[in-house]
């Protein structure tokens, strides 16, 4: 297994505020990783401890391979049009401008706009474009679709997608529970300065919910039941439709979604 990045038992307080208590997680190379926690968790102070842009207080971080970090929001002059912006920081990083960013992630429809006159979705896509120019490894993504509409968020998933398909390695914090699921192979729970869980998101729900949601709907109309033992409620159920005379049109079961599951481990659940 190659990892492109090791965090080993990270420690990083802000005066007596001990927000990083030693957190230990790994990124395998080409995965797309997600950081979760609740509000205040430390997602932001630990991806930029591994960005190099905090000092941290104690433990070891491994990086291997080059790095494109994503701005936040409101980063740029007021001013500046976006493929200055490219060219300005190709200039910084002493790389030519790569067109294939520029057209990807359609730049040139902004060329004429100022910074401040962009949407928030164009704003991200230039981020994305400006975390990209020196043709990083690994990139670094702190809520890449906060605050977009669904055809900007649909579009942005689209490219964090294709650079996986390129070899990268994305890392991201995020609060979008359906994004998480949607794109990413692996996530970490970050909870009370430490990481509580590490894994797929079908190990988190196995890990936390031994509950499965069965969603019947029959000609009389829709019933919802939990169990723990699904064959068992199953059969007992179509046994009493049958009994009664009552036609099944449709059974769902699922064992919830990752939001559910969030919460139910960020309350201390599944340890
Ligand atoms: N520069 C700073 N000085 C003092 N405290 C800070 C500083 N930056 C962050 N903190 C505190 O550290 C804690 C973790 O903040 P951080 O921004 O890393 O959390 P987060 O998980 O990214 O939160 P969010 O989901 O709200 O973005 C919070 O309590 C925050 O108030």
């Amino acid at each position: 297994m190659r990892y492109a990045v090791q965090v080993e038992n990270l420690k990083k307080s802000y005066g007596n505020h001990e927000v990083l208590k030693g957190l230990n997680f790994s990124v395998r190379e080409g995965e797309i990783f997600a950081l979760l926690g609740v509000n205040g968790a430390g997602k932001t102070t630990a991806l930029e401890c591994i960005e190099g842009l905090l000092k941290y207080d104690g433990g070891k971080i491994t990086v291997s391979g080059k790095m494109g970090i994503q701005l936040q929001s409101s980063s740029l002059p007021e001013h500046i049009k976006p493929l200055e912006a490219i060219k300005l920081f190709a200039k910084w990083n002493k790389t030519a401008v790569d067109s294939s960013v520029i057209t990807a992630l359609g730049i040139e429809e902004l060329a004429k706009t100022s910074y401040c006159g962009l949407s928030t979705g164009q704003k991200r896509r230039l981020h994305l474009a400006l975390a990209l120019i020196t043709r990083p490894d690994i990139i670094f993504l702190d809520e890449p679709t906060a605050g977009l509409d669904v055809e900007g968020r649909i579009s942005l998933h689209g490219q964090i997608r294709k650079l996986k398909e390129q070899g990268k390695t994305i890392i991201l914090a995020s609060h979008d529970m359906a994004e998480v699921e949607s794109l990413c192979s692996r996530i970490a729970v970050l909870r009370e300065g430490i990481i509580i869980f590490e894994g797929t998101v079908d190990e988190l729900t196995a890990r936390v919910s031994k509950r499965y949601n069965i969603r019947i709907i029959t000609e009389k109309g829709e019933e919802n039941y939990e169990s723990e033992d699904v064959g068992e409620t199953l059969l007992h159920l179509l046994w009493r439709y049958r009994a009664d005379n009552i036609s099944v049109l449709d059974i769902r079961v699922d064992r919830g979604n990752l939001e559910q599951h969030f919460i139910d481990i960020t309350n201390g659940g599944g340890k």
